[in-house]
């Protein structure tokens, strides 16, 4: 192998999503099968053991493409020479916790991540922010960057799009892979919007050939929109391997580029593009080439859909206030 390996960070790696995240990231699925990677693990210190043992275990798989692993419990050492760093460790709701304690928590480790990442990552540097608030936890971190250009740091909704996806190919009857130009705007929140106006399957119009307004708002939407809640109450845990495989699908897209006529979603830092105030990082359609994205431009948005892209991109606002008025950007 004559490919200098790259170097992907991972935060929380002795988490659930951690434990799903790494040996896929170890085995190729991250980057592709010919990229060998350096793993760089990021925990607490109470948590470093349990990292180890994880670490213990990716020795174990023999994976050919996994050239070395380090743990830290120092996010300056963590981010050294990064290349791709995926914040996935966050301080989760507690009981009696509201939503400022939360973002401020939060803030408490975004912001020393976002410094580490200006200091110290590669100069190609990409960031997934997993850890919620997601959209929000990525601003704090990016506004802690001045040195790195806004548009790397990206937060996760590619959980939604694939559960859109999911849903959409259950009701029409179809593979997920005939389905094309699927859309989730706003907030990794109850608020989001998934919207299939736009939306083709096999071509045709996803909206028209579904033809159900019932099932879209009272059905779809919702069950999409709440999934994360509903997978919390069936397993006594939030979702795991699937937003472990969809931080996969986030990277592999952004690096390796999207499909001829068709998109995916990110959260991405806003230029302006459909009313959204430049500057959130909110979820667009978006095509990717060459390891930068763009924002789907020129799509026509109803009534119906502005309703909702605002009342998204309201609450994302609303976060954005609340971690300015508490100093963290
Ligand atoms: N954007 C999305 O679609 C999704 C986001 N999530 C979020 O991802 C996050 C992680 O979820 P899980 O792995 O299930 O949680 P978990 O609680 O199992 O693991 C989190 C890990 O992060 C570590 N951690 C805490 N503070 C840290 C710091 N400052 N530096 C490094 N590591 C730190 C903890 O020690 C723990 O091992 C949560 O915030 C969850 O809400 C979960 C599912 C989907
Ligand atoms: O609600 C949570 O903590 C997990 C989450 O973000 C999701 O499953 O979408």
């Amino acid at each position: 192998m004559t490919r200098t390996p790259v170097n992907v960070t991972v935060t929380g790696a002795a988490g659930q999503i951690g434990y799903a995240l790494l040996f896929r990231i170890a085995s190729g699925h991250l980057l592709g099968a010919d990229v060998p990677v350096r793993l760089r693990l990021l925990e607490i210190p109470q948590a470093v053991k349990a990292a180890e043992g994880t670490a213990m275990e990716l020795d174990d798989c023999a994976f050919p493409l996994l050239s070395g692993i380090d743990i830290f419990d120092d996010a300056a050492k963590a981010f050294e020479g990064t290349n791709v760093a995926l914040l996935v460790g966050a301080r989760p709701r507690t009981k009696g916790m509201e939503r400022g304690d939360l973002l401020e928590a939060n803030g408490g480790i975004f912001k020393p991540q976002g410094e580490a990442i200006n200091a110290g990552a590669a100069d190609d540097v990409k960031v997934l922010v997993v850890g919620n608030p997601a959209n929000t936890n990525a601003l704090i971190a990016q506004s802690h960057a001045p040195d790195v250009p806004a548009e790397r740091f990206t937060a996760m909704t590619r959980l939604d799009h694939n559960r859109a996806l999911a849903q959409l190919s259950k009701k029409a009857g179809v593979s997920v892979s005939d389905i094309k130009k699927m859309t989730i705007w706003g907030n990794h929140s109850a608020t989001q919007y998934p919207d299939i106006f736009h939306a083709e399957i096999n071509g045709k119009n996803a909206a028209e050939t579904v033809n159900d307004q019932n099932w879209l708002e009272n059905d779809f939407i919702p069950t999409v929109a709440k999934r994360g809640a509903a997978i919390i109450e069936a397993r006594g845990a939030s979702s795991a391997a699937s937003a472990a495989s969809a931080a996969i699908d986030h990277v592999h897209t952004w690096v390796n580029g999207t499909a001829e006529g068709t998109w995916t979603s990110m959260a991405v830092v806003s230029d302006g593009s459909y009313g959204v105030p430049e500057g959130l990082i909110s979820s667009f359609p978006v095509t990717t080439k060459d390891g930068k994205w763009e924002i789907v431009q020129g799509l026509e948005i109803d009534d119906f859909s502005r309703a909702r892209i605002d009342a998204s991109v309201n609450e994302l606002a609303e976060e954005r206030d609340a971690v300015r008025k508490l100093g963290l950007i």
